[in-house]
């Protein structure tokens, strides 16, 4: 079983078909809810949407996946989105429209454009919307176009995107397990939560700067311990199970609370970038060496 953060007809539903096509899917009304029937096993996985192009992290994802026993990411899909306005079939006038925070800030201009005296509401998710508006509760919803023949609605307006490339990234999460196998593309995930002084970011960064690894991602959350503490989350290029890159989360978790939060393909399939200053290889030789030398074999 499959949980994704619905109900029918989000974004994030139709991610987790595409990561698992012939899968059985459990909607959940909100992200937490999707993790948590992952953590009281009532499904194997949960789809979660955990960046976007314009609004950037899904905070709820970030918070849900380090705020109880820890879920990785063990694959992800980047889907291109596009918004559609649903309204009931007898809509006359627009006074509100309903939606998740990153899809109405994903048409802010065009609703600025096209419905400026609409109240904007905020709603659980695109699909929550568009349910709200068959019970009458507002008469719009910006959701995905399927939405529509979930809760018989009609496209009042269809494609429309303030950024006509925007994208969102979903991932795909379990409970701690095997890793999927490295694929020379891949992604790891961290969150570490640094000391707080001057400089604990920075020397952070700098266990992979140094190591030639490629920052991907960075976002802060607060700890919620006390204000001015913050959980950073860290995507990189590589695999864990890469010398380079076992290496330097190593180093981390020396410096600081380190979660592993997955290593997976990339939907980009992105190779690593650059040429490291010290590879993979170089690492395995210099363990193989360290050990020679502690044997008495080596000088
Ligand atoms: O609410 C949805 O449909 C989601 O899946 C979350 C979301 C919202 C806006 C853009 C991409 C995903």
């Amino acid at each position: 079983m499959i949980a994704y953060f619905g109900p029918q007809g989000t974004f994030t539903e139709q991610a987790a078909r595409g990561l698992i096509p012939d899968g059985e899917f459990l909607p959940a009304e909100t992200i937490f809810a999707a993790l948590n029937a992952v953590r009281d096993g009532r499904a194997e996985a949960a789809c979660v949407p955990v960046e976007n192009s314009v609004e950037g992290p899904v905070n709820a994802t970030l918070d849900g996946l380090t705020e109880s026993t820890v879920l990785v990411a063990v694959a992800e899909t980047i889907l291109p989105v596009q918004f559609s306005v649903l309204v009931r079939q007898d809509a006359s006038d627009i006074r509100t429209v309903a939606s998740h925070p990153h899809a109405l800030a994903q048409v802010r201009q065009w609703l600025a454009t096209n419905l400026p005296e609409a109240e904007q509401v905020p709603t659980s998710s695109t699909a929550a919307a568009a349910q709200a508006v068959r019970r009458g509760e507002y008469d719009a919803a910006v959701t995905a176009s399927v939405a529509a023949q979930h809760y018989e609605l009609r496209e009042f307006v269809g494609g429309i995107a303030d950024l006509a490339d925007a994208s969102t990234r979903f991932l795909l999460v379990r409970r701690p397990g095997r890793l999927p196998e490295p694929t020379g593309a891949d992604r790891t995930s961290l969150m570490a939560v640094t000391v707080n002084r001057t400089g604990a970011l920075a020397e952070l960064l700098t266990e992979l700067s140094f190591r030639g690894i490629n920052l991907t991602r960075l976002d802060a959350r607060p700890a919620k311990t006390h204000i001015g503490q913050y959980r950073f989350f860290v995507d990189m290029e590589g695999h864990i199970a890469e010398p380079r890159i076992g290496d330097a989360v190593a180093a981390l978790r020396r410096r600081c609370s380190v979660r592993f939060l997955g290593s997976h393909p990339r939907a980009d399939h992105a190779p690593s970038s650059g040429e490291p200053p010290v590879g993979n290889e170089d690492f395995v030789a210099a363990t193989n060496w360290l050990e020679s030398v502690r044997r008495g074999e080596s000088v």
